[in-house]
């Protein structure tokens, strides 16, 4: 008897629309998101969505995602999203709490794809919950990746990797075993600078590093495509993500993106993850995983494509990869440490105050100077990689604040 209700519990939960909440609603991955969900047939229903500071955004998203509660992180948002979801029942609520408080809402899955470090905090909070996390966020690993991995694994919770490569390899792996495993590659589209001089890509524009050649993503991920900080931060994030050390991670220049990861196993067999580069592939996977659903993500054609080109990166045309490998390689806290100064980096380069190449430069300068001085040490909570993180972020202002010289491009 005791069976079969445990089976009629299995057959009733299978059938119910997975319940999902959306943090970074209003971004290029919390649009995909909607539109995986909107087009799901009502496979999913909306319990939360957050956003950063466009309330008007938000009300939008809630609404046509018929969410129950949606919070804006920034106060001066609030008016906005108040106004635009009047004559609705969604609550809404703003500041860094309510955010957290939407990241709590019951439900089957988070989307964790708010942008940089502001991600942490909420994402961590739903995986303490017990809450199965979809992460986009890659700065969650990168700032906290033991602290992450330790309360899912503390909390019985699955994080689902939806950055594309990270996707592509968790698919490709199945369910090997660590040990036969030789070689995990990721594939950088080698960004819009994939053929640049050194000399061109230290003087190039925001305009021209926003110009991603193959996806339309937002600005702080599309900054780190172009030097390759993307590729660094995501080897990072698949040490923690697959539990392999740097040593068996590897980055091949594949300017198709159409082949996302690759997994060499100890027999000499090869399994890779390819798909037409659309985040609505991998967005799908993690939200309906283990099952699958139908979608209208775009359809790879190979015969199309014609030709897939690798090659290996250029780190001196591309410092960020060996600044981002060295403090992946060297542990002690120094991912957290590039983390915070790359955001900084990327932000004042994204106000001309300072040129591409320096980004690269202040990066390192920050994981030099932690290493002198003793902020570089082992994470062991996520408040302990917070405090790292905000002690990076002042030392990087106070480096930008005495610089000589004024804005540049
Ligand atoms: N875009 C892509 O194709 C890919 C992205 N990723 C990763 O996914 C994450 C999101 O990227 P992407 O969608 O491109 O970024 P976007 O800049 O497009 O969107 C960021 C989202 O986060 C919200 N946000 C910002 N600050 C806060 C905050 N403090 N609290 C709550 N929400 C906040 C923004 O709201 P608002 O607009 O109101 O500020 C927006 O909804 C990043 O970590 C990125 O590296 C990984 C692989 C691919
Ligand atoms: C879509 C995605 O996963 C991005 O993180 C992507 O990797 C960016 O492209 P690059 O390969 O140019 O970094
Ligand atoms: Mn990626």
């Amino acid at each position: 008897m005791e069976r079969i209700i445990q089976l009629r519990q299995a057959v009733d939960e299978a059938a119910r629309p997975r319940s999902i909440v959306v943090l970074g609603a209003t971004g290029s991955i919390g649009r995909s998101t909607a539109e995986i969900i909107k087009g799901a047939d009502g496979a999913f229903t909306v319990e939360a969505v957050a956003g950063g500071r466009d309330g008007r955004a938000l009300a939008q998203v809630a609404r046509e995602l018929g969410a129950k509660f949606a919070a804006v992180a920034d106060p001066d948002g609030y008016a906005d999203l108040k106004e635009a979801l009047s004559g609705t029942s969604i609550e809404a609520a703003a500041g860094p709490q309510a955010v957290i408080e939407a990241a709590l809402h019951q439900a089957d899955i988070v989307m964790g794809a708010i942008a940089g470090t502001a991600g942490v905090a909420p994402t961590f909070a739903a995986l303490a919950a017990g809450r199965t996390v979809a992460l986009a966020n890659k700065e969650c690993l990168v700032c906290a990746g033991h602290a992450f991995m330790r309360q899912a694994a503390a909390s019985g919770t699955r994080l689902l990797p939806v950055d594309s490569e990270h996707n592509a390899i968790f698919q490709a792996m199945g369910d090997a075993d660590l040990a036969t495993i030789e070689m995990i590659t990721l594939t950088a589209s080698g960004g819009p600078f994939r053929t640049w001089t050194a000399d061109e890509i230290a003087r190039a524009t925001p305009e021209q590093a926003l110009n991603h050649p193959n996806w339309a993503m937002g600005p702080k991920v599309t900054i780190d495509s172009a030097g390759l900080m993307n590729k660094g931060l995501e080897l990072i994030e698949a040490h923690y993500l697959f539990g392999v050390e740097a040593a068996r991670l590897d980055v091949l220049v594949h300017a198709q993106s159409v082949v996302h990861g690759l997994v060499a196993f100890s027999d000499g067999s090869v399994t890779a993850g390819l798909a037409a580069p659309d985040m609505k592939v991998p967005i799908a996977h993690c939200l309906s995983h283990p099952k699958r659903i139908s979608t209208k993500a775009r359809r790879l054609d190979l015969a199309g494509v014609g030709q897939l080109t690798f090659e290996r990166p250029d780190f001196e045309r591309f410092p960020a990869l060996r600044v981002a490998l060295d403090a992946l390689r060297m542990g002690r806290g120094l991912p957290t440490v590039l983390n915070a100064a790359n955001e900084i980096a990327v932000e004042a380069f994204l106000k001309r105050l300072i040129s591409f190449h320096e980004i690269a430069r202040m990066v390192e300068e920050a994981c030099n100077s932690a290493l002198a001085d003793g902020l570089a040490r082992e994470p062991e909570s996520i408040e302990d990689a917070l405090a790292i993180d905000q002690a990076t972020r002042e030392r990087a202002r106070f480096a930008l604040a005495g610089r000589a010289g004024a804005a540049v491009n």
